[in-house]
């Protein structure tokens, strides 16, 4: 349906994320709402498109984490090295250019598209002669020992909210291991490659501040209000280390979710009121139309 005569529309809150990754429709939703909120600059979409469309990509979304750790630097804050892959090549070249990154096995091998059905399939890979499973354009990122835990830090607007979920667990050294990464991470998920056979000693959670200081740069850097960074911990450096960030992820297990999605709004709302306000008062108006 055409979204004009079903405004006006204050904001608009949309997970287009998938919609994008698979569309078929012609023109694209993501257009067909872009065009209208440019007719229309009173709406406010929540999150803009461009910036939500940089982390469909994450060539894009890892270059932006692996800046952090020198941004946030007091912190100790990182992102595992990777290598970006933009396509098939023969073995020796993928092989070089994973030893001349540095990089050390295991690696967890991601699709290039971040978001959508099939970007979830992922595989662990623990030698250089394994290297040939993996389907291009990918990320190699360095796997991270962490215990098995994954905290999902879930932002909505000047609020977050920690949430702790299985992870995958450490493997010797093996064949390759394919995997869909909600098999693992998801509250329900009860998976072999999460579950841990020997006593692993208890780390501590995140600090607070460090995640505090991890959201404010995101924030900024993202030019997003509603994303979520998904964080280990490093069992031998204790370092936090940021290995992916999400659009609009599900909030599950934050039960504040609403309250604080309705005050992002209100406030988003309220700024744009009083910019329209001051603008009104130093221009005597809006310029007049043609
Ligand atoms: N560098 C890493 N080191 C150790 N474990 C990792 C690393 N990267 C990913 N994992 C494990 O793989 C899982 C999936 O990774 P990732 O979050 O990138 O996938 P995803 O498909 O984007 O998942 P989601 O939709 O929840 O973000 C993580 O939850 C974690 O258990
Ligand atoms: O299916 P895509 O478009 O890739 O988006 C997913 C995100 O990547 C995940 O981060 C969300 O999971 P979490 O809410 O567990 O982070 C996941 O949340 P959901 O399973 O609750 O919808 C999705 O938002
Ligand atoms: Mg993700």
């Amino acid at each position: 349906q055409p979204l004009a005569p079903q405004g006006p529309f204050d904001a608009i809150v949309h997970k287009l994320s998938d919609v994008i990754v698979e569309a078929d429709e012609i023109p694209p939703l993501s257009f067909t709402l872009q065009t209208y909120v440019s007719t229309h600059p009173s709406t406010v979409l929540l999150d803009p498109l461009p910036a939500m469309t940089r982390l469909l990509d994450r060539f894009a979304s890892y270059r932006i984490m692996s800046k952090l750790h020198n941004s946030l630097r007091d912190w100790r804050i990182c992102s595992p090295p990777y290598l970006e892959v933009h396509r098939a090549s023969d073995l020796p070249s993928i092989q070089q250019a994973v030893m001349a990154q540095g990089l050390s096995f295991p690696l967890i091998c991601k699709t290039r598209v971040a978001h959508g059905s099939l970007s979830h399939e992922m595989s662990l890979i623990f030698s250089a002669g394994s290297l040939a499973d993996i389907h291009p354009p990918c990320v190699l990122q360095s796997f991270v020992n962490h215990g098995a835990v994954l905290h999902k830090v879930f932002v909505v607007g000047d609020k977050h909210f920690c949430v702790e979920r299985p992870s995958l667990k450490n493997f010797p050294s093996r064949k390759t291991i394919f995997f869909n990464s909600h098999q693992v991470s998801k509250p329900e998920s009860s998976s072999d490659l999460t579950a841990l056979d020997e006593q692993m000693p208890c780390l501590p959670p995140p600090s607070s501040q460090a995640v505090d200081a991890l959201v404010r740069e995101l924030r900024v850097q993202l030019g997003m209000a509603l994303f979520g960074v998904d964080v280990i911990i490093n069992i031998h450096t204790h370092t936090l280390t940021v290995i992916d960030i999400n659009i609009f992820p599900g909030y599950e297990g934050v039960p504040q979710f609403f309250s604080s999605l309705l005050n992002h709004i209100e406030s988003v709302l309220d700024k744009q009121t009083s910019t329209t306000s001051s603008l009104k008062t130093t221009t005597g108006g809006p310029p007049a139309g043609l």
